[in-house]
């Protein structure tokens, strides 16, 4: 590997010529820098500053050598010392090397000789460790999160480097995009690949709770705090310590309980109702909605105290209809994983299936082209998928199409595409279905505004 930065070596040794004997020899060679250090404390004082390697005297006049040692070893144990000494017993070097230092090295004629050879090895040592830290970090990432969500367009890829982001630190998250964009999978991918994945990802729906019921649902209660409560509860907010609590739908949230969380959130401790001891919170949050909150903040039913509390690191999913050809990507990802579970040979989309996966606005986003690529398994006969075996419920759903927001032009388009099949691209019977002139299909199919199947 090309060595890409100076092994950092701070020499500490009070006895001057030898300082600057150690210091000259070392600056030799360019691929090291070298700071030099006539006593302990200073050195001490320095030691954030993270060297690749000390080499230490261990006879110091202001701090023992042991002592010097330990707080090196504590501050970060990678840090390589060499121990430099003038004393050649055999029992003060194993004392010195059971301590945890690399090497002992005894002032004598050899000591040059033997120091540039010893620090070549830790060179070495060191280039080894950044190159597996380095392979590491990618494999992380090539195998958590990217695995699980699939995607290659420039939109999902910044998605992505947000959730790196996320990953690193405790800051809360709130995340947007219409349903079934994958918010759910955002938010799993974050606290999986954060510090706290080995502590619970506790996910609660806001709507799929009674209102009733949810402020004890996330808070907890005594026994006897209420009619019913017949037990103590622990609350999802207390189940996730150390871990990380996704709100999903936290733009349904009613005016009372948004005061609660508001509260909560400010005072990082909460109470189960029916309790006066207050619990530390130790929760990472993650909230999602396929609302637009600023808009709900101006319309007065999200509180714009608790918005900026929540809004964190905003990551915005973009529906799968702006992912350009991920949805090829991830229609394949849908059929490998169904053909797996159900140990059958794995299926192909046809070109023409890909074809019609492509111009489907898919409203319901991820969720819906998994239940289509699902049912379109189902339905082909051999190991190609065709374009008759895909079939989309939700385009009868006049609700769903309005969801899209397409201009008046495109959904015109879209009519007409719709009835063109229907009616074998009989354009004349379809300017009659419609009321339009039969040269307007004709001009928009010229324009390749409308394509013909
Ligand atoms: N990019 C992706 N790659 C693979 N699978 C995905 C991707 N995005 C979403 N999914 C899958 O699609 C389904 C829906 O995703 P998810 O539940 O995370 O969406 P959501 O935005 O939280 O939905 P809702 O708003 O309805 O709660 C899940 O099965 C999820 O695993």
């Amino acid at each position: 590997m090309e060595n890409s930065k100076p092994l950092k070596i701070f020499v500490v040794e009070d006895d001057e010529w030898y300082n600057n004997f150690l210091t000259y020899n070392l600056e030799l060679n360019e691929d090291n820098e070298v700071h030099s250090f006539k006593n302990g404390k200073d050195f001490i004082k320095k030691l954030h500053e993270r060297p690749d390697v000390v080499t230490l005297d261990y006879s110091l006049p202001d701090m023992d050598g042991d002592k010097v040692m330990r707080h090196i070893k504590d501050f970060d144990s990678n840090i390589q010392v060499l121990v430099v000494s003038g004393q050649e017993d055999i029992e003060t070097a194993v004392e010195i090397l059971k301590q945890g230092a690399y090497d002992y090295v005894v002032k004598n004629n050899d000591t040059r000789e033997r120091l540039f050879a010893v620090l070549n090895h830790i060179r070495k040592n060191v280039e080894l460790k950044e190159e597996i830290s380095e392979l590491k970090k990618e494999i992380s990432k090539k195998y958590d999160f990217s695995k699980a969500i699939v995607g290659n367009s420039t939109a999902i890829k910044k998605v992505f480097s947000l959730i790196e982001k996320a990953c690193e630190s405790k800051i809360t998250v709130s995340v947007t995009g219409e349903t079934g964009t994958g918010k759910e999978l955002v938010a799993k991918a974050i606290h999986y690949n954060s510090k706290r994945k080995k502590k619970p990802f506790v996910p609660v729906n806001i709507t799929a709770i009674p209102k009733d019921l949810i402020e004890s649902e996330l808070f907890g209660h005594e026994k006897g705090a209420f009619t019913g409560a017949q037990q103590r509860r622990i609350g999802k907010f207390e189940e996730a310590t150390g871990g990380t609590i996704f709100l999903d739908e936290i733009g349904e949230m009613d005016p009372n309980l948004q005061a609660k969380l508001l509260r909560v959130l400010q005072e990082r401790e909460l109470t189960r109702i029916g309790s006066n001891k207050t619990i530390p919170l130790d929760v990472r949050i993650i909230v999602a909605t396929h609302r637009n909150l600023a808009d709900e903040v101006k319309k007065g039913t999200f509180r714009e105290d608790l918005y900026y509390r929540l809004l964190g690191l905003p990551i915005h999913l973009p529906p799968l209809r702006e992912r350009g050809n991920d949805i090829l990507l991830i229609a394949d990802f849908f059929v490998k994983e169904y053909c797996k579970e159900n140990e059958i040979p794995i299926k192909k989309l046809s070109s023409k299936a890909k074809n019609k996966l492509l111009k489907f606005p898919f409203p319901g986003n991820v969720r819906e082209l998994k239940a289509v690529i699902e049912l379109a398994c189902v339905m082909a006969n051999d190991e190609m998928i065709e374009e008759s075996d895909i079939s989309f419920n939700s385009s009868n759903n006049m609700q769903d199409i309005l969801m899209k927001e397409m201009t008046l032009k495109e959904y015109q388009a879209r009519i007409i595409e719709t009835f063109m099949e229907k009616y074998e691209n009989n354009v004349l019977q379809v300017a009659k279905k419609l009321d339009v002139g039969k040269s307007t299909i004709y001009r928009m199919i010229q324009n390749g505004e409308v394509q013909q199947k």
